[in-house]
């Protein structure tokens, strides 16, 4: 529970320092340093700050986002970021205030979801957020790769451009394809500032941005100097690779595992990235799961009907949300067509689960099944997790390719 000395309110252009020097003693980053990227996109009236009497030792902000769901689909959904509490003012209940405050009060306004990336595993289901909505490929491969026979590679012509070149192609080619693939976050002017700003300290000991364009695609990375008497050892760290034809996906991979000088490339992507099956030895590129976004489904009967479902389903499903109560209990959830429809019942529950676990199902990546067999899902009634699992899977892995 709260402190009865804790403050909580949204900030204003005068709260900005203080909000940066919480967030840098909280990410152990240095509080004298270069202003935090994130300042560029907080919207003062959604940035939340706690106060212990006068100091402020506690941040949270919602980034207002669309996310694409299943169907091809655009949802509104609040993305939270920057949630941090000074050493010394944690385990009193500061961050759980942040998080209180903020989904009530989308609740609201009629926010239907919330998104994440969490910093830790342990923190954030206890909000109601689902782990593993979408997951990330942590992808490294040799470069020379030949390609299976059937991928074919075309004649486009791939140029390495400058930044002010690439920008605003990358603009027009970025908002046809979010709109095309679950999990893909619309972006603000200054989203490109925080996502590919290319400032000297987050480079890492990395070149800055190389920028390559094809008349269907684009691919953003870095490279990572390495060698010996054996040779250039390169390494590529791409950032972005966004394409809207599979065709330019191809042809700009195959730019990358050919360039000269390179021995590796790198890349945080999708779990199902097709360049898996796209190279003739597929156990050469290695590949590690770690979760991304994670979904809280703030209410239950206007956020399932956001997204468009793989097969018909008719089922009462008893929700237990603590956090945000309006949530809980049995819920009718029929879908036809496609469309779902959610509302109040009386009747006997087929299925019962936390509001996290419809978090994690909800972009259709993780399956039902799985978090009954994880002892998160109970089936009253024989059938319906199979039935549900199937209506919410969707045609490819989710993904979101930013962290906010
Ligand atoms: C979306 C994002 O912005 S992710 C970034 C999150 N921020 C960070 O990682 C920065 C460093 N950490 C911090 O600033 C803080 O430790 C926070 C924000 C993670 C937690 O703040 P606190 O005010 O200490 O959390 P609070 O006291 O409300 O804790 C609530 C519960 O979460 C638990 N908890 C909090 N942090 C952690 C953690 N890192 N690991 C495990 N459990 C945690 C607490 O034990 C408590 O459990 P209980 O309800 O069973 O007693």
């Amino acid at each position: 529970m709260a402190d009865s000395a804790l403050s909580i309110r949204t900030i204003t252009e005068a709260d900005l320092r203080d909000f940066q020097g919480v967030m840098a003693w909280a990410f152990l980053s240095d509080p004298a340093g270069e202003d935090s990227k994130w300042l560029k996109v907080l919207e003062p009236d959604r940035a939340h700050a706690v106060f212990d009497n006068d100091e402020m030792i506690g941040t949270a902000a919602i980034l207002s986002r669309q996310i694409t769901v299943p169907g091809e689909r655009q949802a509104p959904a609040g993305a939270v970021t920057v949630v941090s509490v000074k050493p010394g003012h944690r385990r009193r209940g500061v961050a759980s205030l942040l998080m209180k405050t903020q989904l009530h009060g989308m609740h609201e306004n009629g926010e239907a979801l919330a998104m994440l990336w969490a910093s830790e595993g342990a923190i954030y289901r206890r909000y109601g957020y689902g782990e593993y909505a979408t997951s990330l490929a942590m992808l490294t491969m040799p470069t020379r790769m030949p390609f299976h026979n059937n991928v074919h590679v075309s004649d486009a012509r791939i140029r390495q451009v400058t930044r002010e070149e690439a920008l605003p192609v990358m603009r027009e080619i970025h908002e046809l394809v979010w709109r095309r693939r679950v999990g893909w976050l619309s972006r603000v002017e200054q989203t490109w500032d925080v996502q590919l700003g290319d400032r000297e300290v987050d480079r890492n000991g990395l070149t800055s941005y190389r920028y390559a364009l094809h008349p269907e695609g684009y691919v953003v990375f870095r490279v990572k100097y390495a060698g010996d008497s054996g040779g250039p050892a390169n390494e590529l760290h791409v950032r972005e690779l966004v394409c809207e034809t599979d065709q330019a996906y191809a042809d700009l991979y195959r730019f990358l595992l050919d360039m000269d000088l390179a021995a590796s490339i790198s890349f945080y992507t999708a779990w199902d990235d097709p360049v898996l099956h796209m190279v003739d030895n597929p156990r050469k590129v290695r590949r590690e799961a770690t979760d991304a976004l994670w979904i809280r489904i703030v209410d239950v009967d206007r956020a399932l009907p956001l997204r468009a479902y793989s097969s018909d389903v008719d089922s009462v499903l008893e929700v237990e949300d603590s956090f945000c109560p309006w949530n809980s209990g049995r819920w009718r959830f029929t879908v036809k067509n496609g469309e779902a429809a959610v509302t109040r019942t009386d009747d006997p529950a087929d299925v019962s689960l936390d509001i996290a676990a419809l978090g994690s199902v909800f972009l259709g990546g993780l399956r039902l099944s799985v978090l009954r067999h994880a002892h998160r899902v109970v089936e009253h009634t024989p059938g319906h997790v199979d039935a549900l699992t199937l209506a919410f899977l969707g045609t490819r892995e989710p993904h979101c390719p930013e962290v906010f």
